[in-house]
């Protein structure tokens, strides 16, 4: 199988004032193409830090990401925008949908965003509200649907533009455990479905479990 992502002595330190956090001293970390990871840590290990580094949504302070071999991190931060939105999906602990857009209407916003026909987008929307279980709510807005269904619509806008690599973080932190367990079963069948390479942060040990493996930060470093 061939590496989606390679990560080479990553660092991150954080500058706040006079002090200076270093919070990844070092990671290497290989992603084969359509597997699983569980990242795991303490509150504070920096986790949601490793997670953005991997999805492109900020720089490290050295050391590389490679997607398919190309070091994402040469790009301008226009490009890198583009790379992101073409192949990087993202769910995150609070959904983030748009209050006053139906179901429907966030999940096609993204390819709306990128210029895709509306009637294509619309049409891919359905498909991907239809494979999260919801077709039956697409003009619901977010206020009218469950924590759940909430998370499921996150779920389907997060797949609108096909991305290869989904990263998720705690994606049902704020979910109760019956509910958290539809959500865990649904991003499994989604992986498997659309070959998807995942990796979920998330201090559940049931969905930490059921990934094809885990990795642990402690103290900056993979364990
Ligand atoms: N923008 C920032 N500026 C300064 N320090 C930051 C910044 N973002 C994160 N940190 C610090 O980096 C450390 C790691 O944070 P991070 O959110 O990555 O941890 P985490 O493992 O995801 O934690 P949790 O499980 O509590 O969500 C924390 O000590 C945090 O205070």
């Amino acid at each position: 199988m061939s590496n989606l992502l390679e990560v080479r002595a990553l660092c991150k330190t954080y500058a706040t004032g006079p002090n200076r956090v270093e919070v990844l001293a070092g990671i290497d970390l290989e992603l084969e193409s359509a597997t699983t990871t569980a990242l795991v840590g303490a509150s504070g290990a920096g986790k949601s830090t490793l997670l953005h580094l991997l999805g492109a949504l900020d720089r490290p302070s050295s050391g590389t990401v490679s997607f398919r071999g190309e070091d994402i991190f040469r790009k301008s931060d226009r490009e890198l925008a583009f790379f992101r939105n073409k192949s990087i999906g993202f769910v995150f602990q609070f959904h983030h949908l748009l209050s006053e857009f139906t179901a429907l209407e966030n999940v096609m916003m993204p390819a709306l965003i990128a210029r895709t026909a509306r009637d294509k987008a619309r049409a891919t929307a359905e498909e991907l509200l239809d494979d999260v279980g919801l077709s039956h709510r697409l003009g619901h807005r977010p206020g009218e649907l469950s924590g759940g269904e909430q998370q499921r619509v996150a779920i389907a806008r997060a797949l609108a533009l096909s991305p290869e690599l989904l990263l998720a973080d705690e994606p049902t932190g704020n979910l109760d455990m019956k509910t958290s367990e539809g959500v865990h079963a649904l991003l499994a069948e989604l992986q498997q479905k659309k070959g998807l390479t995942l990796v979920v942060v998330t201090h559940n040990e049931r969905l930490a479990a059921a990934m094809g493996r885990t990795v642990r930060l402690v103290d900056g470093r993979l364990e």
